[in-house]
């Protein structure tokens, strides 16, 4: 015997089946595309109706979801601008390269795109059938809101244009890839909220500085990812301490352990950190990623890289 789907009003549609047998109902439930917010919303609205019903004593509810193909997203996010949230992205993107992964990153950031001049690239993406075709630099693929318009107008772009846009980067052709970094632009407001409803990243990283300003401004992202559902697979700190060009040894003029102590407050994992380097710098504005190199720096990057692949499948 099944139950009546009419009982459970707009919420039938997900329902594949409803089977009553001895006063215990089972339902089956089409949950693709929910969140887990909304997957457990539904649940205890079926369950509510089937209790309810005369001969129904339990109810038992699966979800199935057909998993979409293609790749995982990972959010890179910021409270504020200025942090090195688009440095720390490109060189997670080719240290997780380096570490056999198929890779690609959007650059999101529409008020300041800074990707192409990370990377070194200046090529233009091709679109095939209204669709991009990332670019290659430095084995990964890349797709930037600065390869969409001339250098300085991305700031000018109001909410819809800039959403177009950036759904364009989002549905780019990465069928190929298994892991896309998404460089979002800094701060925590509707453009951030939108973009990530429309692309639900399977996990976020946060980037922040050790000073208590930018930690305030990490809660803000802390609070953006809990709020969308977006698993946060941890905090980097970034211009943690001062590595002398020199010596290469690092030393903590401003004190250190603050932005550990703020992940452990904000009940998020711990990374790792990234030292204040100039020679990172340079090579970074010079399109020079220092993960794609040898060094110390790179050495970091990969460690970082590794942190976030073993939150993304613990
Ligand atoms: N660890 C570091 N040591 C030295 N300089 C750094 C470090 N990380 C980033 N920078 C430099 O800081 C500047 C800002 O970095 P980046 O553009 O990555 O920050 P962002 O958070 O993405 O900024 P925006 O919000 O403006 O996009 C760049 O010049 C970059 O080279």
């Amino acid at each position: 015997m099944s139950l009546d789907p009419s009982i459970f009003g707009p919420a039938r549609e997900r329902l594949r089946s409803s089977r009553l047998v001895d006063g215990v109902a089972t339902l089956v439930v089409e949950a693709t595309g929910l969140s887990e917010g909304e997957r457990a919303a539904l649940e205890k609205d079926l369950r509510a109706v089937a209790l309810a019903q005369p001969d129904v004593h339990e109810v038992r509810v699966a979800m199935t979801a057909s998993r979409k193909a293609g790749p995982r997203l990972i959010a890179v996010g910021s409270g504020k601008g200025g942090v090195g949230k688009s440095t720390v992205s490109a060189n997670l993107a080719i240290a997780m390269a380096r570490l056999g992964r198929k890779v690609g990153i959007i650059d999101a950031d529409i008020y300041g795109p800074s990707q192409p001049t990370l990377l070194g690239t200046s090529e233009r993406p091709e679109a095939k059938d209204k669709q991009l075709i990332p670019v290659e630099a430095h084995g990964i693929r890349l797709l930037s809101v600065g390869q969409l318009v001339s250098p300085g107008h991305a700031l000018a772009w109001r909410g819809p244009m800039a959403s177009g846009a950036l759904t364009q980067l989002v549905e780019g052709d990465w069928s190929d890839r298994e892991i896309l970094i998404i460089d979002l632009p800094p701060g925590t407001g509707d453009v951030q909220l939108s973009l990530i409803q429309k692309s639900r990243p399977a996990g976020a990283v946060i980037v922040s500085t050790p000073q208590d300003l930018a930690l305030i401004d990490a809660r803000r992202a802390v609070d953006l990812f809990r709020k969308t559902e977006v698993p946060i697979l941890g905090l980097i700190e970034n211009m943690a301490g001062y590595q002398c060009p020199n010596c290469g040894e690092t030393s903590d003029p401003f004190g250190s352990g603050g932005a550990e102590a703020a992940a452990a407050a904000l009940d998020v994992p711990f990374l790792g950190r990234l030292p204040l380097s100039a020679s990172l710098r340079e090579a970074s504005d010079a399109g020079r990623p220092p993960a794609a190199g040898e060094g110390p720096a790179a050495a970091a990057f990969r460690m970082l890289a590794e942190a976030v692949l073993a939150r993304l499948d613990p």
